[in-house]
């Protein structure tokens, strides 16, 4: 089992310069957003662009709410862990305070979607986000997205113990 402390400094490696167009690292291998070792994860990929970041994303039946399309949790999560690459561009982590979604269409199962999100500003701690999630073969935007993040120290994730088996890997 990976230890926090591993974890940890894994994550302070991954605030190195990330030139443009790069894929960011996950946050770690079990994360629920994009690890790679987590079976009911999205697994998400996520590049950099410019100051902001870019993923496409297909949701399947494991994130099913009505027949055929996404639940708005599962669609939430992504956005949420989605936002969580931005902090690659910044000077350290912080977390979720507050997170807003419009949900303008249905987002479909087995249908690929582009995410956006950038930093609209920073003041002190916080860090104002937004995001968009658009179908690729149309244009056509399902949902828009703001949320607040604040800066936290190391501290912070001290208030968890990692758990289960599918915590180790590289997180890349
Ligand atoms: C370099 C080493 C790093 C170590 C990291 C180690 C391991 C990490 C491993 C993995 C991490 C994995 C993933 C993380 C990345 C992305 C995943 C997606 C993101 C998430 O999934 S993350 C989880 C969900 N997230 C939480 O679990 C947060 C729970 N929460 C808290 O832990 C506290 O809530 C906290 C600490 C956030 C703040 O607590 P606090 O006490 O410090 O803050 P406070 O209340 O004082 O507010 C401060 C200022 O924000 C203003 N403010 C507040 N709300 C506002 C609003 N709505 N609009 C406008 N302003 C607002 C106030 O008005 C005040 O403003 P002012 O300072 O000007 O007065």
């Amino acid at each position: 089992m990976t230890s926090l402390e591993d974890l940890i400094s894994t994550w302070a490696a991954k605030f190195r310069t990330h030139p443009d167009g790069s894929r960011l690292p996950a946050h770690h291998a079990a994360c629920l957003g994009c690890g790679e070792n987590n079976p009911h994860g999205h697994h998400l990929r996520v590049h950099r662009e410019g100051d902001g970041v870019v993923a496409r994303h297909t949701f399947d039946e494991r994130h099913v709410g009505a027949p055929g399309i996404a639940h708005g949790g599962a669609v939430a999560a992504v956005v949420d862990d989605f936002y969580g690459f931005l902090l690659y561009l910044t000077d350290g982590p912080a977390v979720t305070r507050n997170l807003v979604l419009d949900y303008l269409a249905p987002v479909l199962l087995g249908v690929e979607y582009e995410l956006r999100a950038n930093i609209t500003r920073t003041e002190g701690r916080k860090l104002f986000v937004e995001a968009t999630m658009s179908e690729v073969a149309t244009s056509r935007r399902v949902v828009c997205s703001t949320a607040l993040f604040l800066k936290v120290d190391v501290g912070h994730f001290l208030q968890g113990e990692p758990t289960g088996s599918f915590g180790q890997g590289s997180g890349q």
